[in-house]
């Protein structure tokens, strides 16, 4: 099956996502970002971004029945005190889809809005048709100014068939770097995309140029080797067997699923994601990146070598750890992981 129909409802879905982003990016202050229960941050661009993707998902696969898995909820919009915060989300839908041809004339207000957010509710599972949607991932990067993503899936009998990720800081051609250089913002912003069995590609996230085939890296040698990891929390485990590997260069530290891209398109040889004991992940923050790297050549599995299980419900069920790379270094880098755990007592 070709998923031409749901590749171009999640294109624009993103890209149309991505552009709202990008307006609030830019004139985002500290005191317009809420913190959830869970303590992590969000924004009206996750809430929008949602809202948006939920609302072109549905019209254009209709008579289709969205099931869309999604990281936000309404619980907090709905509690007095954030009508403003509500009317703003609901103007920026608005304005956003007012912005494509299509959607011109559409009347959105701030039910719909809810109601688009509230779809995202779906517990996903092993059988049937589920969209995976991250609205804004990495939002602690994105209200920094520096890298996030908006990432899209569909997962079909529980496999990832399709992947959509807007980094709408990621530069399009030059090496993934880790703060952005504020003096070469132009060529920024990439729409990366996959479908199951053909291939990754590229396009910029504005403009018309044609998409290009992305490869992961073809590069063997270890002490050239880069390797990327979480911004938030550095994680001693990744140096050791980084070490171990003898690469030499620290590692390149951003946020967001733009780290799969990033390796997707041979900037990075490894990324490494071995969380807090007890962290369980959850799948909108793999979803789309990892079919994206898979489709480049890549390999996405856990520290036993075993691919992700995006089977089931909302969090993957896997051993300790993450690794993402190519297919010709997966052995070498299992092997350090393996030693590295075992010198520091942890067991897979
Ligand atoms: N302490 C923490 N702070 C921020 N995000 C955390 C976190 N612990 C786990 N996460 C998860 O890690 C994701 C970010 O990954 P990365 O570190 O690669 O940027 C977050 O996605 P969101 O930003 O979409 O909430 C969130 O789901
Ligand atoms: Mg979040
Ligand atoms: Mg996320
Ligand atoms: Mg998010």
């Amino acid at each position: 099956m070709s998923y031409e129909k749901e590749l171009t409802a999640a294109k624009k879905a993103v890209s149309l996502a991505a552009h709202l982003s990008q307006g609030v990016q830019k004139t985002l202050l500290q005191s317009e970002v809420w913190t959830k229960s869970n303590k992590t941050p969000v924004t009206a661009a996750d809430y929008g971004s949602q809202a948006v993707v939920s609302i072109v998902l549905q019209r254009e696969l209709k008579p289709v029945t969205l099931s869309l898995v999604a990281e936000e909820d309404t619980e907090d919009l709905r509690k007095k005190g954030s009508e403003v915060f509500l009317e703003d989300i609901t103007k920026l839908v608005r304005d956003t889809l007012a912005s494509d041809e299509s959607y011109a004339d559409s009347p959105i207000t701030t039910q719909d809005v809810l109601n688009a957010i509230d779809c995202g509710n779906s517990q996903g599972g092993s059988s049937g048709c589920h969209w995976v949607l991250d609205p804004i991932d990495g939002t602690r990067g994105f209200v920094r100014g520096e890298q996030y993503a908006v990432g899209l899936a569909l997962l079909v009998e529980g496999k990832v068939v399709l992947g959509v990720m807007a980094c709408p800081n990621l530069p399009l051609s030059s090496e993934v770097v880790e703060r952005d250089d504020k003096s070469c913002q132009d060529n920024v912003g990439c729409l990366f995309y996959a479908t199951t069995g053909s291939g990754a590609y590229v396009q910029p996230l504005n403009g018309n140029s044609p998409p290009q085939e992305v490869k992961v890296s073809s590069n063997e040698n270890l002490e050239e080797a880069k390797f990327l990891e979480s911004y938030h929390m550095p994680i001693p485990l990744h140096s050791s067997i980084a070490k171990k590997l003898g690469i030499t260069a620290l590692p390149i530290r951003i946020d967001s699923q733009a780290k799969y891209a990033a390796v997707s398109r041979g900037d990075a040889e490894m990324y490494l994601r071995f969380t807090l004991v007890g962290y369980r992940e959850w799948i909108w923050d793999h979803a789309a990146g990892s079919i994206i790297t898979t489709e480049a050549g890549g390999v996405v599995c856990d520290s036993e070598g075993a691919p992700l299980d995006f089977s089931k419900g909302k969090r993957l069920d896997h051993k300790r750890g993450i690794i993402v790379t190519t297919k010709k270094l997966k052995p070498l880098i299992l092997k350090a992981v393996r030693e590295s755990m075992e010198e520091e007592n942890l067991h897979v």
